[in-house]
């Protein structure tokens, strides 16, 4: 399968997430276009509106290595959830802006579902960038 080796890297990252709170460990991996893979998990705090994502995690850890929109070339995501995990609104919405509409967005779990779709897909109607004016 074409992203075996992005979910494999996501199921790693899975393994660093700090859940102390909801024990929900998710996974996340970020391809770019020279190669390299940004892991990423969620990391979470007593204080919990502080919890941060794999998907984030994962992208935020790109752009602070100096990545920009326009870098990457997919996204694969894991979580132990019965079908393919869904991102939460927040993340679909920095997947968006940071990964561009065409990104591959792989959505996966532990038993091997997966469910291949873009940012764009996961966002309809967003709002952006060129709605600031
Ligand atoms: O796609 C998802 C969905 C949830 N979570 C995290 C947030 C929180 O730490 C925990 C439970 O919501 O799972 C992610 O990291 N990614
Ligand atoms: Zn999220």
């Amino acid at each position: 399968m074409k992203y075996a080796k992005l979910i494999d890297e996501a199921r790693t990252a899975r393994e660093m997430a700090y859940v102390p709170y909801s024990k929900f460990k998710v996974g996340a991996a970020l391809e770019t276009k020279d190669g390299r893979i940004f892991r990423g998990c969620n990391v979470e705090n007593a204080s919990y509106g502080l919890c941060n994502c794999a998907e984030r995690t994962a992208f935020f850890s790109a752009i602070a290595e100096g990545y920009k929109p326009g870098d990457f070339t997919a996204l694969a995501v894991i979580g132990q959830t019965d079908g393919p995990i869904a991102p939460c609104g927040a993340c679909r919405q920095v997947i968006l802006e940071l990964g561009g509409n065409a990104l591959p967005v792989v959505l996966t779990n532990l038993k091997g579902d997966v469910f291949e779709t873009t940012a764009a897909q996961q966002l309809p109607n967003a709002f952006g960038g060129a709605d600031l004016n």
